[in-house]
């Protein structure tokens, strides 16, 4: 059985129309380090979730990036929220005009088995995003193994632009209220027409096919 762990129910709810009878939820608070990317963050989150759960896992790391804020709060988005909160991060992008923002997901995968090798080293570092339209290049070069010290693991990333407005909607988590894609914040939103357009809908859209394909 693989497990999808987090600590997070939004998360669950989102990843359900994803993940089959094969997968459950698991909760499991792993050790998140303090890294610059959500690579790294997610492939040793994996790693030990891994040896906790002793079965195969995935886990999931996400956050907001502003553009104009050189991707501020990005991988300590979970921090910022929990010190500064939502609408102030809101505020201050709006009175400083950088409401450029993206949100960013990695799915890592670990089974505690080697993966086919991949054809050129990941480089997990300075994934902060500053350059939206390099995103696509950028993700397709997460979409891969990343072997670093420890268990193999299989990285799949999604994200999706948007831009910070004042708080509307009550559904989602998180940075939600605040995150405007195509005129509709996250928050707005339903689960369903989140996933189809969001960071965590496009990673996990990833990852289910190649697992399917497994
Ligand atoms: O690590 P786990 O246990 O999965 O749960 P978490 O809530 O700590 O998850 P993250 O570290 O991935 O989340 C980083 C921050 O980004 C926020 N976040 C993640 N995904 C989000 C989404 O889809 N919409 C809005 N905010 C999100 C979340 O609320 C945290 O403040």
């Amino acid at each position: 059985m693989l497990r999808y762990v987090t600590t997070n129910e939004g998360k669950v709810r989102e990843a359900e129309a994803y993940l089959g009878d094969e997968v459950a939820a698991f909760e499991y608070d792993y050790t998140e380090i303090q890294a610059d990317s959500l690579e790294a963050v997610a492939a040793q989150g994996a790693r030990e979730a891994y040896e906790h759960v002793d079965g195969p896992v995935i886990v999931d790391d996400a956050g907001l990036y502003l553009e104009g804020f050189d991707g501020f709060p990005g991988p300590y988005s979970a921090y910022v929220e929990n010190t500064l909160g939502i609408e102030r991060v809101g505020r201050l992008a709006r009175r400083e005009n950088a409401r450029r923002a993206k949100f960013r997901c990695v799915i890592a995968y670990c089974d505690g088995e080697p993966f086919e090798a991949s054809p050129e080293p990941v480089d997990v570092e300075d994934r902060r995003g500053r350059d939206l339209d390099a995103d696509d290049r950028a993700t397709a070069a997460t979409d891969d193994t990343v072997v670093g010290s420890g268990l193999p693991v299989k990285l799949f990333a999604g994200a999706v632009p948007g831009r910070i407005v004042e708080p509307r909607g009550d559904g989602g988590f998180g940075y939600d209220p605040i995150f405007e894609h195509d005129g509709t914040t996250f928050a707005e939103m339903g689960s369903e027409k989140k996933n189809a357009v969001s960071h965590r809908g496009r990673a996990l859209g990833k990852f289910a096919e190649w697992f399917a394909e497994r």
